[in-house]
């Protein structure tokens, strides 16, 4: 089973004999010992933002695993600080972010504007809650983590609290929507200042939102069709792996959602199918943990020329 990022403790994890397909045949899942598995169709359901953020991102969860997101992204962004001019680097959307803030954390400077979707409406009021401050998770460990692997030393307190506070302002000048990868217009374009943005993040989303490898590709067209020609993706996929833990709402048990099996080749394929350059690409994989991630280019738009009678592809 996967541990998304090096997902908690192994005092909590499960093995595949634990988990059980939900069957027509079986009991309400909830109250056996048995472990459901939930699909791509029950997110709206199932999902539970205060079981997720505390099994990964607690002040208390965080220490019991490393989070390789964290990691990762600093130094993906570090790169882009490097590569792109700042007037390339307007907007960054986060694709499936759940509830969650991580990707705002590290790209709170690099970009103006800040964009967090997803599909679970759950997830957007937990995200709302914590850009108005009304009911906000605790996110010190994860800003400590995140400027640590930035460079320098630990942050104190009032570092942390200015950190959130520029996130906020970044989140607040793009905004929180809802998203769904299976549909051609993703995101609700006529509320969003943007449309086409410069950065996307999208991590550990399509293989949990898609059932088939065609639903995949097809999820990755949709969603990738918001990034601008000679945009940057950044993609944390689980690979060769079939369901994750989304939670334990209590000691004995666990929540698990299904994921699609996918391989690093079928992941670049589809990249390449969707107009990524793949002589870009760069590479973060932890093999025996089943994560990829991948920094990767779309193509710059084609610059046509007119000659008489026909126009000539330049680039
Ligand atoms: C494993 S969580 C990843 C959350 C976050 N990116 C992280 O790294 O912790 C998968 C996320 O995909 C979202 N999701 C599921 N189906 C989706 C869909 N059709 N469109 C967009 N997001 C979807 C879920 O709501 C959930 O927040």
């Amino acid at each position: 089973m996967a541990t998304l990022s090096s997902f908690p403790s192994t005092e909590t994890e499960y093995s595949e004999d634990d988990v059980m397909e939900v069957s027509e045949a079986s009991e309400d899942p909830e109250s056996s010992s048995e472990v459901a598995v939930y699909g791509p169709g029950d997110y709206k359901e199932k999902f539970n933002p205060t079981d997720y953020l505390n099994f990964y991102y607690s002040n208390a969860a965080m220490p019991q695993g490393a989070r390789v997101s964290l990691f990762v992204l600093p130094i993906f962004a570090h790169i882009m600080e490097e590569t792109m001019a700042p007037e390339e680097r307007f907007s960054m959307i986060d694709v499936g972010s759940g509830p969650t803030i991580y990707s705002a954390v590290c790209f709170r400077t690099l970009v103006r504007r800040i964009y967090l979707t997803d599909y679970v409406e759950s997830n957007l009021t937990v995200l709302e809650e914590w850009l108005n401050k009304s009911k906000p998770f605790d996110w010190s460990t994860v800003i400590s983590v995140v400027k640590r692997n930035e460079g320098g030393r630990p942050p104190n307190v009032w570092e942390v609290a200015k950190i959130e506070a520029l996130c906020r302002q970044k989140v607040a000048k793009g905004g929180i929507f809802h998203a769904d990868v299976h549909q051609p217009k993703v995101c609700p374009f006529e509320q969003m200042a943007n449309r086409e943005y410069d950065i996307m993040v999208s991590i550990f989303c399509l293989e949990a939102a898609c059932s088939t490898f065609d639903e995949y590709r097809q999820a990755m067209k949709n969603m990738t069709n918001m990034l601008r020609p000679g945009g940057r993706l950044i993609l944390g996929s689980v690979t060769e792996d079939s369901c994750y833990v989304a939670g334990m709402p209590s000691k004995e048990r666990a929540v698990v959602f299904s994921l699609l099996h996918l391989t690093e080749q079928e992941i670049v394929d589809t990249l390449e199918e969707c107009d990524f350059d793949l002589s870009t690409m760069r590479k973060y994989a932890l093999n025996h943990e089943g994560v990829l991630y991948l920094m990767v280019s779309k193509r710059p738009r084609a610059k046509l020329a007119y000659t008489p009678g026909r126009f000539i592809r330049l680039s």
